[in-house]
């Protein structure tokens, strides 16, 4: 399995089947998902395993990753934290596609309690089949990562 196909997905409680949902969908795309739970439904928190999956994004272990929690903000604003982070939340396709193509974003949040099933899914497909366009887009993303420059 090439790097390039492999994917962290990791979520709090309020997640834990819609995160299942996207793991079964992007499997089924020849996706090579490392689910790094939790597997239980106990209450947890969630910025302890946003930043562990951005950790496996920055590492360069996964080149991509999908955080949810339920509204998709918290384990988004933890994510964040992590250098070389891009986290977006989404609850539309057109933001999943621009979040790649603008902002090469590295990681795509979900918000369980405010999207369904069906439409998550197509987020994610948004999310996943887009691609970073660079030229001007590329100039303002490194602005992001060296803020004084
Ligand atoms: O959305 C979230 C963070 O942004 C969490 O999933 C949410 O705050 C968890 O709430 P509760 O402990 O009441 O299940």
């Amino acid at each position: 399995m090439t790097a390039s196909k492999r994917i962290v997905l990791s979520s709090d409680h309020a997640a834990i089947d819609l995160r299942r949902a996207v793991a079964d969908h992007i499997s089924a795309q020849g996706w090579d998902v490392v689910d790094i739970g939790p597997q239980t439904p106990e209450s947890t928190h969630y910025p302890k395993h946003g930043r562990a999956a951005a950790e496996r994004v920055a590492s360069g272990d996964c080149r991509l990753g999908i955080i949810l929690c339920g509204t998709g903000q918290g384990i988004m604003m933890a994510a964040n934290k992590v250098v070389g982070i891009r986290c977006g939340v989404c609850s539309d396709t057109f933001s999943a596609r621009m979040i790649r193509m603008h902002n090469n974003a590295n990681m795509l949040s979900l918000g369980a309690r405010v999207v369904g099933e069906g439409l998550a899914l197509d987020i994610v497909d948004a999310f996943l089949s887009a691609e970073f366009e660079g030229g001007r887009h590329a100039t303002r993303v490194d602005m992001i990562e060296t803020p004084e420059g």
